[in-house]
């Protein structure tokens, strides 16, 4: 039902375990292990090299490119080219840069053939939460197959920005404003709804309130990209909200659905 786990639920930031019996293609690269000392929203970070962030197997994909065209389609496509994008805005400033990022998402155009590797459906599940990149401390990069008709729980997000990108289909959101006492104001009370459609590009944030996200097709799923800067939710959770009755509760995410393109058990 909800992706969001009870706090109690064993958080796991899984490695890749399984093979992708549900995906197609193959996936491009993950950071781990990034150190730097720069500030970022009031984490300590280790100096960065402008360009330590880009990751290894993005490199080796490019060089296997000359044998395989779906490789080649891959490493060279427009989607490759946004991951790098984002990482580069991310690693080079000391605070997120919303207009830029914004505005790099904007220019991407959306062609599932460039991240369907990434896009694992569950037909059990509202959606899945399936891991493109992660640089910890800094940013994740999600992708999120909505099944059709199915919502998010009501959330905050755990102090970071949240951008979000259309990649298929139209998603509905709609705003919340955050109780001042949870459990004890009643009904939470909707500040705003509104209707996205592919390549949209909105952001979110606590300071604009809580939200849920729903698919409104019933026949077609849909599929966004979230950036989460910092990370913070996959790190120390959220909190999810009772519409009825206003009362929060934390919550660990669980694990990713998928990893980088490879279906988590
Ligand atoms: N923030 C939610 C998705 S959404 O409803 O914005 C998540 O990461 O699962
Ligand atoms: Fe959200």
């Amino acid at each position: 039902m909800n992706p969001f786990k009870p706090s109690l639920a064993r958080f796991s930031r899984s490695t890749p375990i399984a093979s992708s019996p549900r995906t197609l293609g193959v996936a491009t690269g993950c950071i781990a292990g990034i150190a730097r000392n720069s500030k970022y929203d009031g984490i300590e970070l280790k100096q960065q090299d402008p360009s330590p962030f880009i990751p290894d197997d993005f490199r080796n994909r490019a060089s296997l490119s000359n044998h395989s065209p779906s490789h080649r389609q891959i490493s060279d496509s427009p989607f490759t080219h946004l991951l790098y994008s984002i990482t580069r805005s991310l690693t080079q400033t000391p605070t997120a840069n919303l207009p830029q990022l914004t505005s790099i998402l904007r220019s991407y155009v959306s062609n599932p053939l460039h991240w369907s590797a990434y896009a694992h459906a569950n037909p059990s599940k509202q959606y899945t939460r399936n891991l493109v990149l992660e640089v910890p401390g800094i940013f994740n990069l999600l992708i999120l197959v909505w099944t059709p008709g199915k919502r998010s729980a009501v959330h905050d997000h755990a102090d970071s920005h949240c951008l979000m990108k259309i990649l298929q289909g139209e998603l509905v959101e709609r705003r919340f404003a955050i109780p001042k006492f949870p459990g004890t104001e009643g009904k939470l009370k909707q500040t705003a709804k509104a209707e996205y459609g592919t390549g949209k590009v909105t952001y979110m944030s606590d300071q604009l309130g809580l939200h849920s996200i729903a698919n409104p097709s019933q026949s077609n799923y849909a599929v966004s990209l979230h950036l989460y800067t910092p990370p913070n939710a996959a790190v120390r959770g959220c909190h999810v909200y009772d519409a009825d009755n206003g009362s929060a509760e934390h919550v660990m995410q669980g694990a990713y659905d998928s990893v980088r393109g490879i279906v988590q058990e």
